[in-house]
């Protein structure tokens, strides 16, 4: 049974419908991901996972529904710079000339909007110590320190999810969205995302993140939601993802 949409997650969703163009993707989602807990969002392909994400982001536009993040409307917790994204791979211009540091420094934007304008105006290595700080715990994070003045496009397919993470972590936000930060990556950095996620996860943070990965959900996350088109069970790894409920996602089926 989903659960019901409440202020005592870090994330409500009620009633959300989304579609591109008039084809309809998300119908009548409504779930609440609880705060400071680690959630996995799990559906075959198309299922809308990160059509979700697109609406919680706020790069895409709802049809109807409503959204809200601490008990506020989730557009104020975004201007605030206090949800995190990580989109997927194919999203980054990887071509594009820039080192590692300056895309994770491109995390900072949201904090560096709110300094003074002379600041704003300077060269990005002269931004704020604080933000030079952030960018530096994000990299060792993920240990990505050591290339931090590589070319992105220089980088292996692990290494270029690792440097997503980064840029993520370094909006030090309350709650991150990560859209399947695990895919494609070898298992030395499927362990090692995993365990940052953990680390993210004990210090309070709401970690919630649509993933394929069923062995790597049944060992670390709290919550599952079951979604394809909408919301097909929410709760504990342990009951959510037994083969019996991932068959009948599968095939669209409502486990209610
Ligand atoms: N920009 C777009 N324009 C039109 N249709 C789209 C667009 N993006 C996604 N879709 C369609 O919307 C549906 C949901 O896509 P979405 O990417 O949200 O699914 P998903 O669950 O994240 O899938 P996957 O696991 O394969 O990443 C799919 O049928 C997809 O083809």
């Amino acid at each position: 049974m989903a659960n019901k949409p409440s202020d005592t997650g870090a994330i409500a969703v009620n009633g959300l419908y989304a579609a591109y163009q008039r084809h309809p993707v998300l119908s009548d989602i409504s779930v609440c991901f609880p705060r400071g807990e680690w959630t996995a969002i799990v559906g075959p392909n198309g299922a809308g996972k990160s059509t979700l994400f697109h609406v919680l982001t706020g790069s895409m536009k709802a049809l109807k529904g409503e959204v809200t993040a601490f008990g506020e409307p989730i557009a104020e917790h975004r201007r605030a710079g206090r949800i995190a994204y990580m989109a997927q791979r194919d999203a980054i211009e990887w071509d594009f000339p820039i080192s590692v540091w300056e895309t994770v420094m491109t995390g900072r934007f949201g904090h560096i909007r709110q300094d003074a304008l002379w600041r704003r105006l300077l060269p990005m290595r002269f931004a704020h110590p604080r933000h030079h700080q952030a960018v530096s715990e994000a990299l060792d994070a993920v240990d990505m320190s050591a290339l931090a003045k590589r070319p992105i496009g220089a980088l292996s397919g692990g290494q270029k999810k690792r440097v997503l993470l980064a840029r993520a972590l370094a909006q030090q936000a309350d709650t991150l969205l990560l859209d399947e930060p695990l895919a494609g990556v070898d298992p030395p950095s499927e362990q090692l995302i995993l365990d940052v996620l953990a680390k993210q996860r004990q210090a309070g943070r709401t970690v919630i993140m649509v993933t394929h990965d069923m062995p790597g959900a049944r060992r670390f996350v709290d919550h599952v939601v079951l979604i394809n088109r909408t919301v097909r069970g929410a709760g504990s790894p342990a009951e959510m993802l037994s083969d019996a409920k991932l068959a009948e996602l599968a095939v669209g089926m409502s486990s209610e």
